[in-house]
């Protein structure tokens, strides 16, 4: 057996799969959460056991150490598994990297260079690399979110800014969860034994983002120069006008780090309701909260949105998939949504929409003629740890 370790590296938290490429199964599931907090949270996951820590974990290095640790003691051995690669996440690519990439140290720097790029994100990803090169004596491969989108034609990936400042400030759409798009639309190519398929893909989790792809080729993508532009996310705004920055500079009197945490920490489903998981959302909806009411309506107005223009750039549609977090789960929000769309021929049976399954499903009625709706659960971890192996190999 040969096994990978894929680690997704967060401002506060490692999400980390021993996951077997072959067969799919992940061997081992963990999360180190509240790193640089007084008291950090390791949950690790092996089949049914789970082992608890709580103790403080000042960095990655040390969450890093501690996950080592428990697969020492509880299991299962990376030696045993046959660990033959680590898979980092890694946010941000920048225009250097768009396929999978061995780690060297010229990469680790670059990966670390492209931290203006995605200030959020990619420090923690360069963190996370240098330290498990030091634990971990394998090769490591890092898998980059924006190089399903390196792809996009270019009317899609320009900004009409002035040229010269974009080309100096590499200033284009980049796009990102795509590790995500490119699992899923291949799963529904796989599904529907076809790859001619005009495809939106919503992948809808705390961060969210739709994809248009035709014939596996991403055309089109919601996020941005960094994961912030698109749709209405748990914390962040999506599109706005750019001027409510100057507006919140100069008669706010914000400064550049105050509107920075404010679109991208508070503002989505948690600026309008208060709350940003989308089950509490829900529930408070579901008992008459007007904010919460409102918050699920700017939502689904903009996923609405995003796929009448994506099935334009397309030139029509024949799939739209709903995957991640809330996509899986949220039987109301597919629903509500496709019901809104039924001008472009969807629909939905809402027996197979209430299915709770973790396999690839179609939820248009049977025999619909038009274009179909299918919830794929997404896997980036194994797609990750997929790739991780073929960059090596
Ligand atoms: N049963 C459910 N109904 C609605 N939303 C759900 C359900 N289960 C999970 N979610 C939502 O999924 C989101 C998290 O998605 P996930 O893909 O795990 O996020 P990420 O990987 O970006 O952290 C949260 O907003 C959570 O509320
Ligand atoms: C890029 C991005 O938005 O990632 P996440 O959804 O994991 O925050
Ligand atoms: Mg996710």
């Amino acid at each position: 057996m040969s096994t990978v370790l894929v680690l997704n590296s967060g401002s506060s938290s490692l999400k980390y799969q021993l996951v077997n490429p072959a067969s799919g199964e992940a061997l081992a599931v963990g999360l180190v959460e509240k790193i640089g907090e007084p008291v950090g949270v390791l949950t690790h996951e092996v089949g049914d056991d789970e082992t608890t820590r709580e103790l403080p974990i000042p960095d990655h290095g040390e969450a890093l150490r501690l996950v080592l640790g428990l697969f020492d003691e509880v299991g299962p051995s990376l030696d045993e598994a046959g660990i033959v690669a680590v898979g980092h996440r890694v946010v941000h690519g920048g225009t250097a990297y768009s396929h999978p990439t061995v780690v060297d140290d010229d990469v680790e720097a670059g990966i670390a260079a492209l931290a203006p790029l995605a200030p959020l994100h990619n420090p923690a990803n360069a963190t996370g690399i240098k330290v498990a090169r030091e634990l971990l004596d394998v090769p490591h491969v890092a898998v980059f979110d924006t190089a399903f989108f390196a792809t996009l034609p270019e009317a899609a990936y320009t900004y009409a800014i002035d040229a010269a400042v974009a080309k100096a400030h590499q200033i284009r759409r980049y796009g990102f969860h795509g590790t995500s798009h490119e699992y899923v639309s291949q799963r529904v190519s796989e599904v529907l034994g076809r790859q001619d398929l005009r495809q939106i893909v919503l992948h809808l989790g705390n961060g969210a983002s739709a994809s248009a792809v035709a014939s596996g080729v991403a055309v089109d993508t919601s996020m941005g120069l960094t994961p912030l532009e698109g749709l209405v996310m748990g914390t962040r705004s999506g599109d706005l006008d750019p001027a409510i920055v100057f507006h919140l500079r100069r008669v706010a009197g914000l400064d550049v780090d105050e509107i920075d945490n404010l679109l991208n920490k508070q503002s989505g489903l948690k600026g309008i309701a208060g709350r940003n998981d989308m089950r509490e959302v829900r529930s408070a909806a579901d008992d008459g909260d007007p904010a919460a009411l409102l918050a699920l309506a700017v939502y689904r107005h903009r996923l609405v949105k995003y796929v009448g223009a994506y099935a334009a750039v397309l030139g029509g549609l024949d799939v739209l998939t709903f995957t991640a977090g809330v996509g899986e789960n949220s039987a109301p929000l597919r629903q509500e949504v496709v019901d809104a769309l039924g001008f472009l021929g969807l629909a939905v049976d809402p027996e197979k929409n209430a299915v709770r399954s973790k396999e690839p499903r179609v939820i248009s009625p049977d025999g619909h003629e038009g274009p179909l709706v299918m919830v794929v659960p997404t896997n980036e971890e194994l797609a990750i740890a997929r790739l991780s192996v073929a960059a090596i190999s």
